[in-house]
């Protein structure tokens, strides 16, 4: 690739197109039938999660050999040659157009630290899977043999477990001197119609100082609306939830979806009183949201570092807004025995 645009910007770039790339090969695992799931260290992982990191390691290292790429799956490595069509070699062109914040100019390769997900959500691509892979007649049979259920419950369940699919991302982000400064989140099952055709996915990026691209932010719903986990709630999650005095609170999968939330104003603050997410998780996030404006911090209020030697899980937990001042609300409100807990 030849441009001669600053290193992180170049670096973001690629990510936008692999990103999309590895989107696809998530779908088309999908679509195989067969997810491949085995149990990793401490979640679910699929033949999906597998390659999509493949892809994406393999075409960011082959540009940016000194950058530490640091992906979620730890499964066995893999011993077959990769797809030539999973190494991209191509940027986005509009990402290469933009300025780069000055303080990112001199950046080397030695200075930044990329984390990876290439599945955020694996719960609900696996839950949305088991709903794919039934054949239509299959799915009538299950309704035919439950009498008790009625077509409107059965729809809405059909429903519901299509819309898993929506939470699942492919997460890139980039930290240079542990801070996230660039990152992209792919949405590999987002619906678009286009001239009457169905174009599948959508990415977006943002880089600090520039902005987001990709996509337009809406602004923040009137009442307060808190966006948390579906699967992997706990008493102090949800004790941190209640006193957020939410008007609403909204249950989805995945970091990178939850930020989505945050940007499409359907929810203005993310709570997460938990140590399960991890740096992979947070990074891409955290980047996008904080060049939109918001704010991601542990539940304490204190940013995560990215640095290469950092420990995987975010121990204290997730509190994210879509601007400072709902940010310190959000920490205000989270009692001393609660931040107590999570730090022990
Ligand atoms: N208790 C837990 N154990 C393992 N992973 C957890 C976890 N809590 C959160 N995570 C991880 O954090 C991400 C967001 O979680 P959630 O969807 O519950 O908000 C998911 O990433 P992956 O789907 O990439 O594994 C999820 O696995
Ligand atoms: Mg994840």
């Amino acid at each position: 690739m030849a441009s001669s645009a600053p290193l992180v910007v170049r670096l973001l770039a690629s990510s936008v197109s692999v990103a999309s790339r590895a989107g696809k090969i998530v779908r088309d695992v999908m679509s195989k039938g067969e997810l491949g799931m085995f149990q990793g260290k401490d979640d679910y992982q699929t033949e999906a999660d597998r390659s999509a990191q493949r892809c994406i390691v393999a075409s960011l290292s082959a540009q940016y050999p000194k950058v530490n790429i640091i992906g979620e799956e730890d499964g066995p490595e893999s011993e077959s040659e990769l797809p030539s069509d999973w190494i991209i070699s191509e940027a986005d062109k509009e990402v290469l157009s933009l300025e780069c914040p000055v303080n990112l100019h001199s950046v080397k390769e030695e200075d930044i630290v990329v984390w990876v997900d290439p599945l955020d959500g694996t719960s609900e691509y696996t839950q949305g899977a088991l709903m794919l892979k039934r054949d239509p007649w299959e799915r009538w049979k299950m309704y035919l043999t439950h009498p008790l259920i009625s077509i409107k419950w059965y729809l809405s369940l059909l429903q519901s477990h299509y819309g898993f699919l929506e939470h699942v991302t492919v997460l890139i982000g980039i930290s240079v001197n542990d801070k996230p400064v660039a990152g992209v989140i792919h949405q590999p099952y987002y619906k678009t119609m286009l001239g009457g055709e169905k174009i599948l996915g959508r990415t977006i990026w943002g880089l600090q100082e520039v902005g987001v691209g990709g996509f337009t932010p809406a602004p923040p719903p009137d009442s307060l609306i808190i966006t948390t986990t579906r699967s992997h709630s706990n008493p102090l999650v949800e004790k941190a939830l209640q006193v957020m005095n939410a008007g609403q609170i909204v249950r989805v999968g995945g970091a990178g979806y939850k930020v989505f939330q945050l940007l499409e104003g359907k929810a203005s603050i993310y709570v997460f009183a938990s140590s399960g997410c991890k740096k992979w998780d947070t990074c891409a996030p955290e980047a996008v949201l904080s060049a939109a404006g918001g704010k991601l911090t542990d539940i304490l209020g204190n940013y995560y570092k990215y640095g290469g030697s950092e420990s995987r899980p975010n121990k204290t937990g997730v509190l994210a807004a879509v601007n400072d001042e709902l940010h310190s609300y959000a920490v205000k409100r989270i009692p001393q025995e609660l931040k107590d807990a999570l730090s022990k």
